[in-house]
């Protein structure tokens, strides 16, 4: 079988039933060879995560309470934290590293606001070549370092027609469309040492944590900019054509983006208190028109998460002072 950082990401490929590690060297098997597949949950054994989280633990001297995932353009969230450890992907074993322009690639570990936090500045896609349980791979490490609290953050289209760019969308629900296609990064044997079998995904994000950050929004003057909805995760990188956003908003769908869902649906696996919110970097035709502006590109996507990158710390800032004042 393939070595750890396998075919399934950067660096290595399929061809037929083989496949090549890094290095390219062929390490599987081929038509006609007794081939064993490997679940993706399989790559990143208990072991695996618990050596990487006992890495960042260890080299930081920290057993963070907080985990960010900071989304395109919002790294700012990391730049954050006071006597930051930081960890290049890189540098870190059995990591992946980040491909996608805005997210930098390194992780970040020190105290915010008093509570002890670990932020992702750069996290993994599906379209990057990873699969799903790669992708959500680090929420687990984060369980291992201690992490109760998961705050994800991303880039999204706005497809509800009140969303102005610029807003926040404090998100209550999601669907998951890549979860309708059969995928999960839940696929494969279940280790119960990071949760059950079936987990229920109702309650997944936390209403506590919404109603401090509306209450928190307000105190900012910025009510009128944040809402509360539901976030789909198509698999990217391509923009979603106008069929698909008329029946994403057919579905109840107000914001959509390419991440978040398979890391919160980790989270809440292993029993992670979880708060997520889009950012709305440009508004989604719903409709068909031929101007050009109504295109999404990951240019304006990158200019809107830098102008509003300040409401965002401040958002994230706060919500983590009150959850730290409120049990230090
Ligand atoms: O990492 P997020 O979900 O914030 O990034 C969004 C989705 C794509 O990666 C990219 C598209 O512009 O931004
Ligand atoms: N669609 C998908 N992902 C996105 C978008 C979008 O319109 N904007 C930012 N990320």
């Amino acid at each position: 079988m393939c070595s750890r950082d396998c075919c399934s990401g950067p660096g290595g490929s399929h061809r037929g039933n083989a496949c090549t590690d890094k290095k390219g060297a062929k390490s599987g098997s081929l038509a006609g060879e007794k081939i064993i597949p490997t679940p993706q949950s399989l790559l990143y054994p208990y072991e695996v995560i618990e050596e990487i989280a006992d890495f960042i633990t260890k080299g930081s001297g920290m057993r963070p309470r907080i985990g960010i995932i900071c989304g395109s353009g919002l790294g700012s969230l990391a730049d954050m934290i006071q006597d930051p450890k930081i960890f290049e992907y890189e540098k870190i074993p059995n990591f992946p590293v980040s491909t996608v322009e805005g997210h930098a690639g390194r992780l970040v570990v020190g105290t915010l606001e008093g509570a002890t936090v670990m932020a992702m500045q750069g996290r993994f896609h599906f379209y990057e070549g990873y699969p799903l349980a790669k992708c959500s791979m680090p929420v687990r490490v984060m369980k291992l370092c201690g992490v109760e609290y998961l705050f994800a953050t991303n880039a999204a289209g706005g497809i509800n027609p009140r969303f102005a760019v610029g807003d926040i969308m404090l998100m209550h629900d999601h669907v998951n469309m890549l979860g309708f296609a059969g995928n999960s990064p839940l696929q494969g044997p279940n280790d119960p040492r990071f949760g059950p079998r079936f987990p229920a995904l109702v309650n997944s994000y936390n209403k506590d944590l919404i109603n401090k950050a509306i209450e928190i929004g307000k105190a900012m003057g910025i009510e009128s900019n944040i809402h509360v909805g539901v976030y789909s995760c198509l698999g990217g990188p391509n923009y979603e054509t106008i069929a698909e956003l008329k029946a994403l908003r057919m579905m109840g769908v107000d914001a959509v983006g390419m991440s978040t869902v398979h890391e919160v649906i980790t989270a809440r696996h292993c029993d992670m208190k979880v708060f997520a919110f889009s950012l709305i970097t440009n508004k989604c035709a719903t409709e068909y028109s031929d101007k050009k502006d109504e295109e999404a590109n990951h240019e304006e996507v990158m200019a809107v998460a830098k102008n509003r990158q300040k409401a965002c710390c401040e958002l994230v800032s706060r919500l983590i002072r009150e959850i730290h004042m409120a049990s230090p």
